[in-house]
């Protein structure tokens, strides 16, 4: 089977399950819903990515129709060799094990379609985010130029889409040109999902490529839509695309659009700057995007230099007495004459919480936040108005679907193209069951169950955190229990840490990670 390197023996690599039972690779093709998992020498395991050849058996393969592409044929080694895979953790010890490692994305050999049989579909869920349009041109423009595919079709609205719309016939010249404009041309939604109908309509139609563009919730429907689509046993590849300007899907270096995003709220906090420091006694308040995860008010907060609080929802603060808010805005305010404070939409949601107002779910059944802008806004006039004899003035800036609504800045379009592409490539592979993302900078095939099964979060015991609180000066908030109690336990995450904790863990060739 293809998910065993050749150099080793078929003693010295072990597929794994779940429940830790080992499977001949050869006698035994593991379930649908079981990770699939290899295990080498020296503690190497490869988290692995389904293939058509788990359930299918006797397929034929064809030649790539890139090896005759002008533009390809001098690159040399311009195919992925298949034992080439990609390690999770790249800081090590000399004692450490190999660890986990992904499927390396990229063009194979062999394909398992015929680009005459292939029929393409690509469907947008969730919120926005720069760059979906510059995914959706570079799928289809993969499809139609590398591999000479022409049926491809837009899903309208969603996963609602797949049972209640028609489609759009996406060709590259009704893509030219998208990349430049905000938002999704096929449109997005939240809510509408139903496995059973969105598997039915996929079949009804002979589409046998699915593209599946959007966050969190998103891919855990595309891993269902899979399991179904494997129940069935058809051979339709079901690729993820990870979308989320929050940044908090796990293991990926980074997000598509979120760079997009940081460098948009810089506008925002440069007005919130200028009207702080033209106005006496003034806050610039901003509120940025940030569900669960403050990744963008803490880079937008360290791009900017300007800011002088940034407020998170791992982190949690309080208002009233020593060390708290409004002490520390005292003391700035008389220091400096202005401030500005940057607020993720969903920090301080326990402080809130005891005058909410929302509650509830939105139609993905995600929770609706109070707004913590205007809440602290009222808050920190009310204080001042109480407690001292200053004249406050506070501007509220609420720019959050701003910074989502832009189009993707050139590199987060070049992030873009070479996400499609893989996703095009592991498609054409026969790879199915599997979303796309670089870890240390090269693309890779990642299990569903492996972006989905928690949120990338910041780590407030993180060097990052460190450095964005020396640069705004504001206390942490934070007493010694707080920071036990905080994600100090949790495995430390990949994204844009600079000082990656290498796995202790012994690892012996018998062991599993799963
Ligand atoms: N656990 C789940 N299983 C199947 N489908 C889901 C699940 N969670 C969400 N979905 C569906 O996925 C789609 C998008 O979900 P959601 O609105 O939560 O956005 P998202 O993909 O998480 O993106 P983001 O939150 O970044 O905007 C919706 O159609 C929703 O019904
Ligand atoms: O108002 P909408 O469209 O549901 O989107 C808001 C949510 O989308 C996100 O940007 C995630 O996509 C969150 O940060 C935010 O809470
Ligand atoms: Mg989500």
């Amino acid at each position: 089977m293809s998910i065993i390197s050749k150099k080793y023996s078929l003693g010295d690599i072990k597929l794994i399950t779940e429940n830790n039972k080992v499977k001949n690779p050869i006698m035994g093709i593991p379930a649908a819903s079981e990770p699939k998992v290899a295990t080498g020498d020296h503690g190497y395991v490869l988290e692995d990515v389904p293939h058509f050849t788990d359930y299918i058996p006797n397929l034929p393969t064809y030649p790539n129709p890139l090896q005759d592409n002008p533009a390809y044929a001098v690159v040399k080694q311009y195919f992925v060799d298949t034992d080439d895979t990609v390690a999770q953790q790249i800081v090590v010890h000399v004692d450490s094990p190999r660890g986990t490692h992904f499927r390396r994305a990229g063009p194979r050999q062999k394909v398992y379609f015929k680009s005459d049989d292939v029929h393409a579909c690509i469907v947008t869920c969730g919120g926005l985010c720069p760059g979906l349009n510059t995914v959706i041109r570079e799928i289809v423009g993969s499809l139609h130029d590398m591999y000479g595919v022409t049926r491809i079709e837009g899903i309208e609205g969603g996963y609602r889409g797949f049972y209640s719309r028609n489609t759009i016939q996406l060709t590259p010249k009704v893509t030219n040109g998208i990349h430049k404009r905000g938002g999704t041309i096929i449109g997005t939604s939240r809510g509408g999902y139903d496995n059973q109908k969105i598997v039915n309509s996929i079949e009804d139609r002979g589409i046998n490529q699915v593209y599946i563009i959007g966050g969190d919730g998103t891919q855990k429907g595309a891993a269902a839509i899979y399991e179904e689509v494997r129940r069935r046993g058809l051979k339709i590849a079901v690729v993820g695309i990870p979308k989320t300007i929050d940044n908090d899907i796990p293991i990926i270096d980074k997000s598509f659009g979120f760079d997009t995003a940081v460098e948009e709220a810089q506008r925002a906090i440069n007005a919130a700057h200028v009207e702080a420091e033209s106005n006496e006694n003034c806050i610039g308040l901003v509120k940025l995007m940030g569900r669960d995860s403050g990744f963008i008010a803490m880079y937008a907060t360290l791009a900017s230099r300007d800011v002088d609080c940034c407020l998170i929802p791992e982190s949690p603060f309080y208002l009233e007495g020593p060390g708290g808010l409004f002490e520390y805005i005292e003391r700035r305010i008389k220091e400096n004459g202005h401030m500005v404070i940057v607020v993720a939409e969903g920090a301080g949601q326990d402080l809130v919480a005891e005058s909410r107002t929302a509650g509830g779910k939105d139609a993905s059944g995600n929770k609706v936040l109070d707004d913590i802008g205007l809440w602290l806004s009222q808050k920190i006039k009310g204080h001042f108005k109480k407690k001292t004899d200053m004249e406050l003035n506070l501007k509220y800036i609420d720019p959050t679907y701003m910074i989502r609504a832009v189009p993707s800045n050139a590199s987060d379009n070049i992030y873009c193209t070479l996400l499609a592409q893989s996703a095009v490539h592991g498609a054409m592979s026969g790879y199915t069951g599997f979303t796309v993302g670089p870890v240390h900078g090269r693309e890779c095939y990642l299990p569903f169950y492996r972006i989905t099964e928690k949120q990338n979060k910041v780590v407030i015991t993180d060097r990052m955190w460190a450095r964005m609180l020396s640069s705004t000066n504001q206390p942490s908030f934070l007493n010694t229990k707080d920071i036990i109690e905080s994600n100090i336990d949790e495995a430390p995450p990949t994204q844009l840490l600079d000082d990656q904790v290498a796995d202790k863990t012994v690892v012996t060739k018998e062991t599993t990670v799963c």
